[in-house]
């Protein structure tokens, strides 16, 4: 019984039972069982591949076996989900496939299910991908149904993502975003303003270490790099910048915390907000922005754990950062009584439905139900916020989330709210910053824009900014 299988299947019971994070249960139950590199490689690929494809293989789970997959035991389930993984996303031989999953439901479930699990198993690998879909297709209860099922996605997601496309007229893009939903994203990198060495040079000289997967200068920040491979922190240990300045993170995340900082030249002793910080990723790029520029930032999260977070992530520009942690609906998070600020950054938090492709096991956590609730907290922090922008001082409201709700609908909302506000231009002001400057494709007429990862290999970011009056 290969030992990889047995971590995978752990973390998919860790996911279920414990409500885990599948990447923090993988790292954990990997340690613990002291995978060696390849094995560690195949159980995350199993792992994740499962859970990612969770909506797809239950329907053909439900197909072979013909009973519905919530009258599976769950024990059995997870090990049929994998070996279906095993079949249909990874090619492995149809006989190891079906033999290792065989053993695997002997050790974790109950044994007299071992002749059902190699039953339905040996059906499915008796048919190709695309003859599963066909089935998929014939049997759903309407073509959303199949489409979900067919992309692994639950249906509201679905329809979720589909009116965000239509409010741009790229509704015929649906297709192609749930499928970048089903492929993770390729490691990215900022190279924070301060490094001492932009993305290009340092792409060129990486691409001389053999020893050591190549970066390169692509994606559409101007402080992205994109790694081939490999683990980015030894990469990144590897590369000679100063520790903190070049970091993993998606350049949908650069480019919104850019839009803000690039909107127009920093004056010196210009006070700065990052209402949401925690971890922190945008707020080490406001840093470097700040001190480049002579402003200063007051960085704030409500969860003292991912305050402590955020002070890490700007150590390296700390002298222009003071983090602080309070609900960012209350006075508190914003100082001495008064104060107002020329840039603040909301970057809500929200259904987080635009990082799909980092997270496998997010879309099946998430319910319709979770919205009105982050609406109204994301509405709440922008009233706040917006109370203490100073007179011609610009507000950024960025989601991971295109979901309508949490995105033109709050900002409409917003602007009736506060007749003292109007929306600026993101789209051009994305543009200005983006590699590649107007090429990027950003789509319908709201001044808001929509990063997706099918369009611009990003999360689904959404920035908006709004200027109060002078
Ligand atoms: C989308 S995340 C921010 C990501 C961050 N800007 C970055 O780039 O790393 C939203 C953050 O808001 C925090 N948060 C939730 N409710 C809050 C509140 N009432 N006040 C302030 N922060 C809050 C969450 O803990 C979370 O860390």
């Amino acid at each position: 019984m290969s030992p990889a299988r047995l971590v995978a299947y752990d973390v998919l019971r860790d996911v279920e039972d414990r409500e885990a994070y599948a990447n923090l249960a993988l790292a954990s139950r990997i340690r613990e069982a002291r995978l060696d590199g390849r094995d560690a490689a195949l159980a995350t690929e199993l792992a994740a591949g499962a859970l990612r494809g969770r909506g797809r293989y239950d329907r053909i789970i439900e197909l072979s076996a013909g009973r519905d997959a919530a009258e599976i035991d769950p024990r059995t389930l997870n090990v049929l989900r994998l070996g279906v993984h095993q079949l249909l996303g990874m090619r492995t031989a149809a006989h190891a496939a079906v033999n290792e999953s065989v053993e695997l439901q002997r050790r974790v479930g109950r044994a007299n299910a071992a002749g059902f699990v190699n039953g339905v198993l040996r059906a499915i690998g008796r048919s190709s991908n695309e003859e599963w879909d066909r089935r998929i297709a014939e049997r759903a209860r309407s073509e959303d149904d199949a489409l979900a099922a067919i992309t692994s996605h639950p249906s509201w997601v679905l329809r979720a993502l589909r009116d965000a496309l239509r409010a741009e007229g790229r509704e015929g893009e649906l297709a192609e975003l749930l499928a970048a939903d089903n492929r993770p994203p390729r490691v990215s990198i900022a190279l924070l303003p301060g490094a001492g060495v932009d993305p290009e040079t340092l792409a060129a000289g990486s691409a001389a270490d053999e020893a050591y997967p190549a970066l390169s200068a692509t994606g559409p920040s101007p402080l992205g790099l994109e790694l081939s491979g490999g683990d980015p922190a030894r990469v990144l240990a590897r590369v000679g910048v100063p520790e903190g300045l070049a970091r993993v993170q998606d350049q949908g995340s650069q480019l919104a915390a850019l839009a803000l900082t690039r909107l127009r030249p920093v004056s010196p002793g210009e006070r700065w907000l990052d209402l949401c910080a925690g971890p922190g990723g945008k707020t080490a790029v406001l840093g470097a922005e700040a001190l480049r520029g002579g402003a200063t930032v007051r960085a704030n999260e409500v969860s003292a754990h991912r305050a402590e977070l955020v002070r890490r992530s700007v150590a390296a520009v700390a002298e222009a950062v003071e983090v602080v942690s309070h609900d960012g609906r209350d006075a508190a998070a914003f100082g001495d009584r008064g104060a107002v600020f020329d840039r603040i950054l909301v970057d809500a938090p929200c259904s987080g439905l635009g990082a799909l492709r980092r997270r496998p096991e997010a879309r099946w956590r998430k319910r319709p139900a979770d919205l009105p609730e982050l609406t109204a907290l994301q509405a709440e922090l922008l009233d706040a916020a917006a109370e203490r922008l100073a007179p011609g001082g610009v507000l950024a409201y960025v989601t991971c989330s295109p979901h309508l709700a949490e995105t033109r609908v709050i900002v409409d909302r917003l602007l009736r709210r506060r007749p003292e506000l109007r929306e600026l231009d993101a789209k051009a002001a994305v543009r200005g910053v983006a590699r590649g400057g107007d090429a990027l494709d950003l789509a319908g007429s709201a001044p808001s824009a929509q990063l997706w990862p099918h369009r611009h290999g990003t999360d689904a970011m959404f920035i908006a900014l709004l200027q109060r009056e002078a």
